[in-house]
């Protein structure tokens, strides 16, 4: 039977990793160090902080970046005080209007839920990159192990970024991270949600809880057991993730070039 039990990581040695990986990215590019988006969950928490200590919070930049009828007050609150506390120089930035100006454009479809959602994801990737243009900085992502496996990710949103270093952590590992770097036990345990529109909740739109996503995943990509036997014990889950995960492989390579010179 498949445990949480072995999803347990060295923490210390995951940190020392992601460190050198972080430090190596922004030498390696002779930028000056890390631009990124504070939403007030946990993986962009994990991800300031493991920034912080491997660059030191002078080389750190935070943009938070509501859009105020859908980002709840104590996101934006949990986002600003965890800045702060780390001593990061942050800026916020509403980008309510930004996403009314698309609204005004004749190709505009309204009610289009996902459409509205995925566009926030990427007016805030503009931004970071408007940062890190400006700045000489990198734009670190987000993304954790499931959300890239799974495709649960805006394409060229929150998907587009220079480094994801906290991409080989599974969600569930993400939150163990959280709870060992100290952060705050309501960032630690708050249920994700990209908070794309009022009311998302990830595990509710996926269907799944992501500790049963992440030991499937675990045992399709980790240990590859065989399908048959990952269904005995998790029955259909384990073709919805399947699924999930052939439908986004278009997200996690680059696009198909139509090849002239055979
Ligand atoms: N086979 C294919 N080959 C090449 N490109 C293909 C394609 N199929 C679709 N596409 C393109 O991809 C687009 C669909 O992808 P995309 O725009 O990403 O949109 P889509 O995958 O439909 O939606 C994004 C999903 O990610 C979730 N999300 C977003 C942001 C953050 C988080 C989070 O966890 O915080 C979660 C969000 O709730 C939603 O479920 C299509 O409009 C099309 O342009
Ligand atoms: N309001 C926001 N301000 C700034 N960045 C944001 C905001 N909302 C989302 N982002 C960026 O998009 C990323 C993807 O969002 P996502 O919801 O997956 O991560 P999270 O909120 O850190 O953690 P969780 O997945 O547990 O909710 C965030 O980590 C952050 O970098
Ligand atoms: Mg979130």
């Amino acid at each position: 039977m498949l445990t949480l039990e072995s999803l347990k990581l060295d923490m210390g040695k995951v940190k020392e990793i992601i460190s050198g990986f972080i430090r190596g990215m922004v030498a390696g590019s002779r930028a000056e160090g890390i631009v990124l988006g504070i939403s007030g969950g946990v993986d962009s928490a994990v991800l300031t902080k493991l920034c912080v200590d491997a660059l030191g919070s002078e080389r750190v930049f935070g943009l938070i970046l509501p859009d105020t009828r859908v980002t709840p007050e104590e996101d934006i609150k949990d986002a600003i005080d965890l800045a702060e506390s780390l001593k990061i120089k942050y800026w916020r930035r509403d980008i309510d209007d930004i996403i009314d100006s698309y609204e005004r454009s004749e190709f505009y479809v309204h009610d289009h839920k996902l459409a509205l959602g995925n566009l926030r994801a990427r007016v805030r990737m503009s931004l970071l990159y408007y940062v890190a243009n400006s700045r000489n900085l990198l734009v670190a992502g987000s993304g954790d192990r499931s959300e890239i496996l799974i495709g649960y990710f805006t394409k060229y949103g929150d998907g587009g970024a220079d480094l994801l270093p906290i991409g080989d952590l599974y969600k569930t590992q993400v939150r163990w991270m959280a709870e060992w770097l100290g952060l705050p036990e309501r960032i630690a345990r708050k249920p994700s949600s990209p908070r794309l529109w009022e009311g998302q909740m990830a595990e509710k739109e996926l269907g799944i809880p992501y500790e049963r996503i992440d030991l499937i995943l675990h045992g399709l990509f980790d240990l590859r057991i065989d399908i048959d036997s990952l269904r005995e014990e998790f029955g259909s889950d384990v073709d919805r993730v399947m699924e999930m995960h052939s439908r986004s492989a278009h997200k996690r390579t680059m696009p198909p070039i139509a090849r002239v010179r055979i």
